[in-house]
């Protein structure tokens, strides 16, 4: 393990996140852990779970563990940090939930001395007790500590000796607090917001198919939630691919959408791609029903165009080699169009249409 010395968040020398997950007994803790872990790659280290096993195991250390989890009291740092040191170790993971502690102030400042740990942030299951205490006793999972007595002891000590953790990480700035007293499935909701806000990587989606796709340059366009890809925008042999985000699957390019991709093309708002002939000057929309392109509009002014914004019903076709823009009205009947210079001196280099532009 790291140590405090020099590294911070080290493990055998690799950089770790820890997230710890605290909250009431039976705020749902363990039921969202388990949601987190699918989602978002971590690995799920209960610290309750961990001292459980080991009374299993039939170590030395079993039989205090079990009275004190019958008194709801807190199990020595040592014993526990020892054996999430352990569990980090043996799971190739780099990423941990480690759900249930620091219990108390003497476990946090335990662990972050003896493995030179700081978590990334606490995720806190904040719930009423009188639902904690419903949850527990219908949790029908055979926890000696599950009865009523136990119960209220737990309820105790969270309030007396892990609430001032969670006071701890506040004043650090590190609590991400859950209302967890609603249904699991909506507590999850607000899970993944925190997460998809505070985990900014890339994420891996499935490979595209080794020969598939030539690496020449690429037209990539987001459609009905698929993102079509083409790796030549002109008249000329091409290939497409297809890629749907809630599949994970790449799949072909149907064979009327790829011969007719034949210049710079955008999707309006997601649901319906247009593009412009490039050679021929004339604006075409994609009928994914017949596989086929349809005009719109044809103009001189639009030959040779480069490239291609559309929202709020217009396209901005930059043409010309940058020097205009050509917009598109392709909501009016019969479409509109106008050109739009960039100031004396200047060309374009890249189209973008930010939300706020109106069709009035
Ligand atoms: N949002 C929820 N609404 C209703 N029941 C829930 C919810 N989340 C979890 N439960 C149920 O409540 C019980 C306790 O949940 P869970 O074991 O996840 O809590 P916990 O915080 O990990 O508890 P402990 O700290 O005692 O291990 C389980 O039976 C679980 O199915
Ligand atoms: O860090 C810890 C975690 C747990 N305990 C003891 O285990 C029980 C059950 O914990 P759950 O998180 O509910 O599974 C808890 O009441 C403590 O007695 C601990 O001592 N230290």
């Amino acid at each position: 393990m790291g140590t405090a010395v020099d590294t911070q968040n080290m493990e055998n020398g690799r950089k770790v996140t820890v997230i710890f997950v605290l909250g009431g007994p039976g705020s749902g803790k363990g039921t969202q852990c388990a949601n987190i872990v699918q989602n978002f790659g971590f690995t799920h280290l209960s610290a309750g779970d961990l001292l459980r096993a080991e009374i299993k195991s039939g170590s030395e250390n079993g039989t205090m563990i079990q009275s004190m989890i019958k008194e709801g009291k807190i199990v020595p740092s040592e014993v526990t940090v020892k054996l999430l040191q352990l569990a980090m170790q043996e799971s190739g993971n780099d990423k941990f939930l480690i759900d249930g502690f620091p219990r108390n102030e003497e476990n946090r400042e335990t662990f972050e001395s003896v493995t030179g740990i700081e978590p990334e942030f606490v995720l806190f299951f904040d719930c009423p007790e009188e639902e904690m205490e419903k949850r527990l006793l219908t949790r029908n999972q055979g926890r000696e500590d599950d009865n009523l007595e136990t119960i209220k002891k737990r309820f105790k000590v969270y309030m007396e000796s892990s609430l001032p953790v969670v006071a701890y990480y506040s004043l650090k700035d590190k609590v991400r607090k859950i209302d967890a007293a609603k249904q699991a499935e909506a507590v999850f909701e607000d899970v993944k917001a925190i997460f998809n806000s505070t985990t900014e990587e890339w994420e891996k989606v499935s490979s595209l198919r080794v020969g598939r796709f030539s690496r020449e340059t690429t037209d990539a366009i987001g459609w009905h939630g698929r993102l079509c890809m083409v790796n030549v925008k002109g008249d000329t042999a091409k290939q497409g691919a297809i890629y749907s985000a809630e599949q994970d699957l790449w799949g072909d390019m149907k064979e009327g959408m790829l011969s007719g991709w034949r210049g710079p093309a955008a999707a309006m708002d997601e649901e319906m791609i247009y593009l412009v002939d490039e050679s021929k000057g004339v604006v075409r929309k994609y009928n994914e029903e017949t596989d086929g392109w349809v005009d719109v509009v044809e103009s001189d002014r639009l030959r040779g165009a480069q490239q291609m914004a559309a929202r709020g019903g217009r396209l901005c076709v930059v043409c010309k080699d940058g020097s205009e823009i050509v917009v598109v009205d392709v909501m009016a009947s019969p479409p509109q169009m106008w050109v739009v210079e960039p100031p004396q001196g200047f060309n374009v280099a890249a189209v973008h249409v930010l939300p706020r532009m109106s069709r009035t």
